[in-house]
């Protein structure tokens, strides 16, 4: 019996005719959360994705024991509707109920602008919105790359305080990010150690 909710065993990521690193295990169990770290190209995306199964490990074996919910660089929003609708229809997907999409916006601030087209949202509101779908989908497993880029100190707060929320709530997090964010307890793996 594991408590395992992400584990990778022994992954290799090739990326066009690039070996990115090979023989990577991790596992995240409920409440634990893993920074990933290196420089540009190191592979911390190529990572998150393997997490997510857009990619396909070229050996290795990625297991996800939970639903995943992932942040990247696209929104991932339909980009004419008003915020709250794009939200809405997300929750639809995931079988979430209204409430919880409140709670979600609650959590990132983001209720006045509910009425907003999502294409009008400045960069750090979208990555807020985006952020806000992760909450709501109730995912066990949050794939977060560069969750905070955009962000100004007081969403990074709202952000470091949802994490720390989900952790609490048994969930797991794996976060790529150039910054460590001052999120509490939580294990590094530096990917540029592995080149
Ligand atoms: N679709 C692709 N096809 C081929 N190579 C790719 C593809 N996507 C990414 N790469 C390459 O894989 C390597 C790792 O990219 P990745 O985006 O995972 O790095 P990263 O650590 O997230 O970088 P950054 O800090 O810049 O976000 C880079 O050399 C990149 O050019």
């Amino acid at each position: 019996m594991t408590d395992a909710l992400l584990r990778l065993d022994r992954v290799a990521c090739i990326r066009g005719d690039r070996l990115l690193f090979e023989g990577l295990s991790l596992t995240l169990a409920r409440g634990e959360a893993l920074w990933l770290r290196g420089p540009n190209g190191a592979g911390k995306s190529s990572l998150i994705r393997l997490a997510a199964g857009l990619l396909r490990p070229a050996a290795g074996t990625v297991e996800r024991h939970e639903r995943t919910a992932l942040i990247d660089e696209a929104t991932a929003l339909d980009a004419e509707l008003p915020l709250r609708r794009a939200l809405d229809i997300w929750a639809r997907i995931d079988g979430i109920d209204g409430p919880m999409v409140a709670r979600a916006m609650e959590a990132m601030a983001l209720a006045p602008l509910a009425e907003v087209p999502v294409a009008m949202l400045s960069t750090g509101q979208r990555k807020r919105a985006a952020m806000a779908r992760v909450i709501a989908s109730a995912a066990p497993i949050w794939l977060l790359d560069e969750p905070a880029n955009g962000m100004d100190d007081a969403a990074r707060a709202r952000l470091v305080a949802a994490i720390a929320a989900h952790r609490a709530n048994g969930g797991a997090v794996l976060l790529a990010s150039h910054f460590a964010l001052g999120i509490e307890g939580m294990a590094e793996l530096d990917l540029g150690a592995l080149a």
